[in-house]
């Protein structure tokens, strides 16, 4: 496998702030607790109104000063895969569960739990975030090869429902490599019947062409306005 890179040529991005990482963790880590208690609280209409004015007036001061979508936080960092705020990784985002993908041999393994904000069936994950999930796990077993594309395709078998609140374990491998395109395959099962999978799945991840990379990212900044890493990209690979 290539060791070229897309970022190669990009000095290693310094250690993040810790305080910002300890706060964005932590803010993370409360607005999770939040939306999982507004999905199953029962507290009277009254109290309900009373938190949401109170919520607006915390998100009024988190508005002071953001981001545009073409920025990439300040404790972000592609070349080593460093996303705050992914839906599914993300440590400051309070919707992911949130699960951390390791290298184990040839396999990615990662463990997590869902909640009710992760609701379709009644007691069970939605099949949306299902997907989700394996889309995250698929992609990160490129990534974490030495391969990055984005999702060209993504096929999934729904074996058996997915139940919240109990210890999952997702895994996934790379089956095939050429060129551009990555095929990984990999499933989500119970963390107490791991070779059982309720959910098993295939996707090709693709490095785009130069000219869609462009497209996609050339706008792309790092927190402090310099061009993010990875506009020279051409070849599919990844470290
Ligand atoms: C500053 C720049 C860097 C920015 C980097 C940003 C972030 C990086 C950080 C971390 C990301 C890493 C991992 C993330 C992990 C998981 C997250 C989930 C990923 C996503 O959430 S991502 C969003 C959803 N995703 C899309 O939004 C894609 C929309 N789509 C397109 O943008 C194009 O469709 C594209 C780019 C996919 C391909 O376009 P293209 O023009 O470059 O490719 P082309 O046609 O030349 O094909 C080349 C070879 O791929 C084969 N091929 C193509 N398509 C195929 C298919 N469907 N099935 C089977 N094979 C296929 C061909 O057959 C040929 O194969 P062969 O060479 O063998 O003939």
């Amino acid at each position: 496998m290539t060791t070229t890179s897309p970022w190669a040529e990009h000095p290693a991005a310094p250690d993040p702030d810790p305080d910002l990482q300890a706060a964005v963790t932590e803010l993370g880590a409360a607005v999770r607790d939040l939306l999982e208690t507004t999905v199953t609280t029962t507290v009277p209409a009254g109290e309900q109104a009373a938190v949401a004015a109170g919520v607006r007036g915390l998100t009024a001061r988190l508005a002071a000063a953001t981001r545009g979508r073409h920025t990439l936080s300040a404790l972000d960092d592609l070349p080593t895969f460093r996303r705050t705020y992914s839906p599914v990784t993300g440590v400051g985002n309070g919707f992911a569960p949130p699960v951390q993908f390791r290298r184990e041999g040839d396999t990615v393994v990662g463990e997590t739990v869902l909640g009710l904000r992760h609701e379709g069936p009644p007691a069970h994950c939605h099949g949306g975030v299902s997907a989700l999930l394996m889309d995250q796990l698929l992609g990160s077993a490129a990534f974490l090869a030495g391969r990055w594309g984005m999702t060209a395709h993504l096929v999934l078998t729904y074996h058996g429902a997915v139940p919240l609140q109990t210890p999952l374990v997702l895994t996934a491998r790379i089956t095939e490599t050429s060129g551009r395109k990555t095929v990984v395959t990999g499933g989500i099962a119970l963390a107490a019947e791991p070779d059982r999978e309720l959910v098993s799945g295939e996707a090709v991840f693709v490095s785009p062409r130069p000219e869609l990379l462009e497209l996609y990212f050339g706008a792309l900044t790092t927190a402090d306005g310099s061009p993010a890493p990875g506009h020279g990209a051409t070849d599919g690979t990844a470290l």
